[in-house]
């Protein structure tokens, strides 16, 4: 099938590159002329892991060319994917950039006769396919819905730092469809996924996705709420106590071969809460949706006031050590989680305002996300360490902030030998408190508080 993606940031250019991987032949559309060109020499203007290999071949094989004309790409398409921002301002959804591309693809569409079928992959509160999208083809294009042209709500699920794999592999695809028709192009252009095809209307696959990311939010506000009362218990560990809830069938599918162990679930760990593109963002758009509807949202309010006072737990960890000001404090990662450069909404930067707040130096260092992180506004007056062993060195205190693995080469050795005051804060329950206290290392983390002295390392011989 032909397609054309409007808007090729982390959704459209894993996507596009995804279905030119899958045999479709894909035009990618941007405003930004300096990314078109980026993709068009096969390198992706994000990272995203995995992400640079697939595109490469896809270019290669000429299953997908990027471009910022957006009536050819739509012209020679038979689907367009519109896969733009839509942020949330002040608990209302921007879809200013929704609006002018669905006018733009309109345009496109007056002068096409062949079916053609729109589909919005954005995330969108229920109501806007319908409500402001089709109008605005329907204006732009001069024929109403169903005159040679369909439309399709398809919500995107996947993870920044699996987005390749998820996009690939997804565990469900959504379609709310506004006919028959739309919806058999869409069965075609899925018709390789191995994964349950969930057909529903625009307004049903639009809730669908708010509430998919509001669950996983509330889990993990819930989490850290667990992770806070485990830390006022000196010596029960939350990672433990998650473990052994975690093994509960409801929330583990246990595996069928007998004797052989469940995966206990990856998700829903405490730490420095959520950040990233989707989830504030999200749950704050379905509580203003709903306060607009007249619906109490008390459950949202607190999983947001809860994610906003957790990353601050840092600082109160570390103020608890030291007098802060003028203290050197390394920060170690920037991005919102590990496996991407994504800088929107991450904790690091309430933790960086707060040190930067109370008279600290902060030095920060992230494996990838150094490039933004140099342009970004919030991050003036902080140093950029080369590397880890660089973020260390003299400093009094240092703030995991995002699980890199590369972190985990950092052992109480490296701490003693850097540091000046070896202070480790542990926004991740990332490191092994044991180890690190046994050699000396103050190590404090948000959800568990290691009981000191340590008991004596039993000796078997
Ligand atoms: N980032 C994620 O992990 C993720 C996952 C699922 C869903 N979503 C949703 O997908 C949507 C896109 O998210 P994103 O993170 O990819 O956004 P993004 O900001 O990274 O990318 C949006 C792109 O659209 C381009 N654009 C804006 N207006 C345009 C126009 N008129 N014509 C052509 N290009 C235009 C921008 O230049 C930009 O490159 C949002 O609604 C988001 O909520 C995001
Ligand atoms: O147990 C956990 C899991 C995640 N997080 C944090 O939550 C945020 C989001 O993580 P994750 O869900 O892995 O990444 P996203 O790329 O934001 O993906 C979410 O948001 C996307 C955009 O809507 C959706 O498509 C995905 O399904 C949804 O998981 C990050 O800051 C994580 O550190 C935790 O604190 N604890």
């Amino acid at each position: 099938m032909n397609l054309s993606i409007v808007g090729t940031g982390y959704v459209g250019l894993v996507t596009g590159t995804c279905l030119a991987a899958a045999g479709h032949r894909v035009a990618c559309v941007d405003v930004r002329a300096n990314i078109v060109e980026m993709i068009n020499s096969g390198r992706p203007p994000i990272y995203e892991a995995g992400l640079e290999l697939l595109l490469s071949q896809v270019i290669r094989d000429a299953m997908l060319t990027a471009t910022t004309d957006l009536d050819s790409a739509v012209a020679n398409s038979d689907v367009t994917m519109l896969c733009v921002g839509t942020p949330t301002v002040n608990s209302q959804t921007d879809l200013s950039q929704i609006q002018l591309a669905s006018q733009s693809i309109g345009g496109a569409l007056r002068k096409k006769t062949a079916y053609h079928v729109v589909v919005v992959k954005s995330t969108v509160l229920p109501g806007t396919t319908e409500d402001l999208v089709q109008p605005s083809i329907e204006n732009a294009c001069q024929r109403k819905l169903g005159e040679g042209w369909g439309l399709c709500m398809n919500p995107e699920f996947l993870r920044e730092g699996q987005a390749v794999e998820d996009c690939r592999w997804p565990d469900r695809i959504v379609i709310g469809v506004s006919d028959d028709r739309a919806a058999e192009v869409m069965r075609q252009l899925y018709a390789g996924s191995h994964c349950p095809l969930v057909v529903t209307t625009p307004k049903t696959a639009e809730m669908i996705k708010y509430v998919a990311n509001s669950l996983f939010a509330t889990l993990i506000s819930f989490s850290n709420e667990v992770g806070n009362l485990c830390a006022s218990v000196p010596g029960v560990d939350a990672r433990e106590v998650w473990r052994g809830v975690h093994l509960d069938r409801r929330l583990t599918p246990m595996r069928a071969e007998p004797g052989k162990p469940a995966e206990v679930v990856h998700y829903l760990w405490h730490g420095l809460g959520f950040g990233g593109s989707c989830f504030p963002k999200d749950v704050a758009a379905l509580r203003g949706f709903g306060k607009r509807n007249g619906v109490a949202t008390g459950l949202l309010d607190s999983v947001l006031t809860t994610n906003e006072t957790q990353p601050l737990r840092m600082i109160d960890l570390l103020e608890k050590e030291m007098d802060v000001p003028n203290k050197k404090v390394a920060v170690l990662g920037l991005a919102f989680k590990p496996g991407t450069d994504d800088l929107r909404d991450s904790p690091a930067f309430p933790v960086i305002r707060a040190l930067k707040k109370r008279g600290a130096k902060v030095v920060v260092h992230d494996p990838v996300a150094m490039p933004l992180a140099r342009r970004h506004d919030e991050l003036s007056g902080v140093d950029f360490a080369s590397d880890w062993q660089d973020a260390l060195k003299e400093a009094d205190a240092c703030c995991l902030v995002t699980s890199w693995s590369e972190y985990k080469a950092i052992t109480p050795e490296h701490c003693l030998q850097f540091m000046r005051q070896p202070v480790i804060l542990d926004g991740r329950g990332f490191f092994d408190p044991t180890s690190f206290t046994r050699a000396g290392v103050i190590w404090r983390g948000i959800g568990y508080t290691p009981i000191v002295p340590l008991p004596a390392v039993p000796k078997w011989d």
